[in-house]
């Protein structure tokens, strides 16, 4: 797998940094997330392939450590509130001391400097300073959070994961880590770059929801069927749209020009009493193998048997048989090989982590002993 030998240190957080773990492991890392001791269960959803030590770090012992094992990794990555590490005495200053090829990864919602640096917030907020919640929602609607895939996964994790894979390239020519400073507001921004770069040809010149892709346009929208379920349609192109109008089954001479923005209410009264009169199975059957850019919106339990998504596998099944959407894109040579066993318990592999990271059995001992450490696996052997 691509990532194969590169080792990772993952500081448990809520959604957008276990995601970048993920991505790590899925496509090979060795990612050890470090959990809190005492804690009564697992919240993290995002542990596929990683392991768990448990470390209590509001002791000396504690951050000794996870400085230790940092130390020897190629990848720090916190979800920590701006100061936290650098109060443990983990900040990048001491790290990277001591492993000069350490990439320090931080992913925050409003980066390291600035007078938001300090303050708490989820997506929503991120998003809302990104600028890029002014534009999402329906016309005459408050503006909308999408569920938090923008700035927690796409602005955060994904762009963290982006982040470290660049400083581990870089790393190959010089020889030297470097601190990733991610930010949830810059990375959501910057997914909307398109946005921000088509204002100059007029793409965003109406109010939200009234522009062709935030659902202003007809042609880019959903519909009701008769049995209550959605198609979604994006027939932007006049070629794909002239085949959205043969499927409805309507007259393009008898309807208003499809960029004639005034026009706009009255075409989508128009597809949507069309839509209506039909079931999805109906359309689907229409809009199947035709260039109309119309598809039925699947449910998560109906998506991996759509018999596209089937042939290319593109969701997997664990052993316990949840599923998930499997690693994307795919490598051609070194796919990702994600792993099919239950996500780990917290600390089930201290002992395991620890024993590789070089301690001594006395050593791990003390540390179980002293509850600096906790060890939650069935079978622990010392
Ligand atoms: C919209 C999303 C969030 C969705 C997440 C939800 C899925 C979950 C949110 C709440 C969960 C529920 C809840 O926990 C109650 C139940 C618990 C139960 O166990 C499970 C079911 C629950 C219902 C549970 C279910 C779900 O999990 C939830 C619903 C987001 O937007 S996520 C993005 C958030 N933002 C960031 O990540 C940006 C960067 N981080 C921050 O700004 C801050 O960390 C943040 C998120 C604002 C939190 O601030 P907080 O004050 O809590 O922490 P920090 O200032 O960062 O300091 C951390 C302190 O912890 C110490 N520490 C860390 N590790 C250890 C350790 N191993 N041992 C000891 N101590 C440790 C660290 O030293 C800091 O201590 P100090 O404060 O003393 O410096």
């Amino acid at each position: 797998m691509a990532l194969a030998g590169v080792r990772v240190i993952e500081l448990a957080g809520l959604a957008p940094a276990p995601f970048c773990g993920m991505i790590l492991a899925d496509f090979g890392a060795s990612v050890i997330r470090v959990d809190r001791t005492k804690m009564a269960m697992n919240i993290d959803t995002q542990a596929r392939g990683k392991r768990s030590v448990a470390i209590n770090l509001k002791t000396a012992a504690g951050v000794s450590l996870l400085k230790k094992l940092c130390v020897q990794s190629d990848v720090v990555l916190e979800p920590y509130r701006k100061g936290v590490m650098e109060k443990l005495g983990l900040g990048p200053q001491e790290l990277l001391k001591e492993n000069p090829r350490l990439i320090y990864a931080r992913l925050t919602g409003y980066g390291q400097n600035g007078p938001l640096a300090l303050a708490a917030g989820h997506d929503i907020n991120y998003l809302a300073i990104s600028g890029l919640l002014s534009r999402l929602g329906r016309s005459t609607e408050k503006p909308y959070a999408p569920l938090n895939l923008v700035a927690d996964f796409a602005g955060g994790g994904l762009s963290c994961a982006l982040g470290i894979v660049l400083a581990l390239l870089e790393r190959t020519k010089s020889g030297k880590g470097q601190i990733v400073d991610a930010s949830m507001v810059e990375g959501a921004a910057y997914v909307g770059s398109f946005v921000w770069k088509s204002h100059r040809i007029g793409m965003w010149n109406n109010p939200r929801g009234q522009n062709m892709l935030d659902s202003g346009a007809p042609f880019y929208d959903t519909y009701q069927t008769s049995d209550g379920k959605y198609m979604a349609v994006g027939a932007i192109e006049s070629q794909f749209y002239k085949e959205l109008l043969k499927g409805l089954e309507l007259d393009s001479a008898e309807l208003p020009e499809q960029m004639s923005f005034n026009d706009w209410p009255k075409l989508r009264h128009i597809f949507t009493e069309r839509f209506a009169s039909k079931t999805l199975a109906e359309w689907t059957r229409i809009f199947e193998g035709t260039d109309a850019c119309v598809t039925p919106v699947l449910s998560f339990e109906e998506v991996s048997s759509h018999p596209h998504n089937q042939q290319r596998g593109s969701f997997i099944k664990d052993q316990s048989g949840e599923e998930s959407p499997r690693p994307a894109p795919v490598l051609d040579r070194t796919p990702a090989e994600p792993c099919l066993k239950a996500d780990p318990m917290v600390g089930e592999h201290t002992v395991e982590v620890l024993e590789e990271y070089g301690l001594k059995a006395e050593q791990i001992e003390q540390l179980l002993a002293t509850g600096v450490v906790e060890s939650h696996a069935t079978k622990t052997k010392l």
